[in-house]
C-alpha cells in the first residue's frame, strides 16, 4: 500500500522584502497563490522498531538524503509523534527545480500528509504549521492552499478570500535562481542605496528602479529606517488582505445568480474548476476555451487594478532581471500588451526563475504560451488552484 499525493506549486502575486532580521532571514510580506501544476509524492510507511527513511526521485538535481525537504518533514513528524517507522518516499518531479514555485516546499507538505495517512495518525494543526516552518519559510502555505497571506519570513500564513480559478501560463527559463543568493543580491543593492526595501506605496518602474512615490521621506532624498520599512510591510499585509476582501465584495455585489462561496465552482462559466492543467503539457479532454464570466473578471480586474498601485509587485525582479535580462523579455511576452491576448498580470514568481501570466480566457493563455515558446522558452499552460480544489484534488488515485 502507498499514498500518492499531488504536490501543487505556488506563485507569489506580490512580494515585498524587508530588512534582515536577527536570525539572518528577511522580513517578507507576500501574497501566495497555489497553482494546478504539481509534482507527485508517493509515500509508503509502516511502524517499525527503528526508523528508516529512503527517498528516490526521477530528477538528479534533487537530493535523496537528509537535505531533502520531504525527508526533513518525515523525520520531524516521526520525532514529534514519538514514533518509529520504515518510510519510503518517491518524488516524481514535474516542476522546475530552483524555479521560485515552491516545489521543494510543496514536496515536504505532501510527504507529511502522505505519511499521516499511511500511519493513520495526525499532528494537530498548530503543530503541523510549526513543523512546516522549521523545514522552510515556504512550506506552511501548502498546509492552507488557495490565496494565502505570508508575513514574518513568509512562514506566518493566513488564508485569504479565494479567487476563482484563472488561466495561467508559467514560463520556465533554462536557468535556476538560488533563493539565498537572490536575497543576498537584494541586500547588496539596498546597501549601495540603489534600491529601497519597499512598502505599500512605492513603485518599480519599467527599468526596475524604485520610484519614490508616496514616501515623503524618500522624495525628500531621505533614507528609510528599519522601523519605517517594517511599518510598510505591515501596511502591505493589510493591503493584500483588503484586496481579497474588496474583490470578494465586488463578486457579491454583482452576483445576480447568487453569491458563490470562495473556492466553490460556479464562478467561472464553463468547466474551469474541473480543468486538469496539472501536467506538463497542460492537456485536458475538457473544453478549455470558456471566457471568465463578468463576475470572475471583475474580481480579477479589481485585484489587478487596485493591486498594482498598492504593491502587487515582486521586489526580486529588481535583482534577478539585471542578472538575467532575457527574463524581462519573457515577462514582456507573457504580458503581450500589444497583442490581442494581453495578460491581466505577469511577474516573476518568488526569487525566480519562473515567470507567470494570468489571463481572461484559456484562448488568451494559449496565445501567450505560443508567444513565449516561439522565443525558445518552455511555457506551461495551467490555472490557479482555489483552496477547495487544492484539498479535493490533493490525494491522487
Ligand atoms: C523567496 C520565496 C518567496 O516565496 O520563494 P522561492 O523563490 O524560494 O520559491 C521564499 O521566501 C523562500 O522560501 P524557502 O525556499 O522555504 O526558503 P528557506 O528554506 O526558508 O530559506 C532559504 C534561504 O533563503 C533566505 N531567506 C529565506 C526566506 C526569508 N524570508 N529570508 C531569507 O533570507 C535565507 O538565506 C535562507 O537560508
Ligand atoms: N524535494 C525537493 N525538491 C526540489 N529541490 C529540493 C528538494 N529538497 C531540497 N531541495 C533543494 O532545494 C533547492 C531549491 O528547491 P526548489 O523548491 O525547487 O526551488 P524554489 O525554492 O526556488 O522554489 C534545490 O536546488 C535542491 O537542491
Amino acid at each position: 500500500m502507498s499514498t500518492r499525493v499531488r504536490s501543487f506549486s505556488k506563485i507569489n502575486l506580490g512580494l515585498a522584502i524587508g530588512p534582515v532580521r536577527g536570525d539572518g532571514f528577511h522580513a517578507l510580506t507576500t501574497m501566495y497563490q497555489t497553482l494546478a501544476l504539481h509534482d507527485v509524492v508517493t509515500v509508503s510507511a509502516k511502524r517499525a522498531a527503528v526508523t528508516a527513511i529512503s527517498l528516490t526521485t526521477n530528477d538528479a538535481r534533487v537530493p535523496v538524503d537528509g537535505r531533502n525537504t520531504a525527508w526533513k518533514m518525515v523525520a520531524g513528524c516521526l520525532a514529534r509523534l514519538g514514533m518509529a517507522a520504515e518510510v519510503e518516499v518517491h518524488i516524481e518531479k514535474r516542476l522546475p527545480v530552483q524555479g521560485g514555485m515552491g516545489a521543494g516546499s510543496a514536496n515536504a507538505a505532501a510527504a507529511l500528509l502522505g505519511l499521516e495517512r499511511e500511519l493513520g495518525v495526525a499532528l494537530g494543526e498548530a503543530e503541523r504549521l510549526e513543523l512546516a516552518a522549521t523545514v522552510g519559510s515556504d512550506v506552511p502555505l501548502f498546509l492552507i492552499g488557495g490565496a494565502v497571506l505570508g508575513v514574518g519570513r513568509g512562514e506566518l500564513v493566513t488564508s485569504l478570500r479565494d479567487f476563482a480559478a484563472i488561466p495561467c501560463v508559467v514560463a520556465v527559463p533554462g536557468v535556476g535562481v538560488s533563493t539565498p543568493a537572490a536575497f543576498r543580491d537584494w541586500d547588496a543593492v539596498v546597501a549601495r542605496g540603489e534600491r529601497f526595501a519597499r512598502g505599500a506605496n512605492a513603485h518599480l518602474s519599467d527599468d526596475g528602479t524604485v520610484a519614490k512615490m508616496g514616501h515623503p521621506e524618500l522624495e525628500a532624498g531621505g533614507t528609510l529606517t528599519s522601523a519605517g520599512i517594517r511599518d510598510r510591510l505591515e501596511e502591505l499585509s493589510l493591503v493584500y488582505s483588503s484586496l481579497s476582501v474588496r474583490t470578494e465584495s465586488v463578486k457579491a455585489g454583482s452576483a445576480k445568480t447568487g453569491v458563490v462561496e470562495p473556492g466553490a465552482s460556479g464562478i467561472v462559466r464553463g468547466d474551469l474548476p474541473e480543468w486538469d492543467l496539472g501536467n506538463k503539457q497542460g492537456s485536458s479532454d475538457r473544453d478549455q476555451d470558456g471566457m471568465l464570466d463578468d463576475l470572475a473578471e471583475n474580481a480579477l480586474l479589481a485585484l489587478v487594478r487596485t493591486g498594482i498601485g498598492d504593491g502587487l509587485q515582486n521586489d526580486f525582479e529588481a535583482v534577478v532581471f539585471p542578472q538575467y535580462p532575457s527574463l524581462r523579455e519573457t515577462k514582456r511576452q507573457l504580458m503581450g500588451s500589444d497583442s490581442g491576448s494581453p495578460a491581466l498580470y505577469a511577474a516573476l514568481s518568488g526569487s525566480g526563475s519562473a515567470l507567470f501570466g494570468l489571463y481572461r480566457s484559456m484562448a488568451d493563455a494559449r496565445a501567450a504560451q505560443q508567444r513565449v515558446q516561439a522565443s525558445g522558452v518552455e511555457a506551461l499552460l495551467t490555472a490557479t488552484l482555489p483552496r477547495d480544489d487544492y484539498w479535493r484534488r490533493m490525494f491522487a488515485e
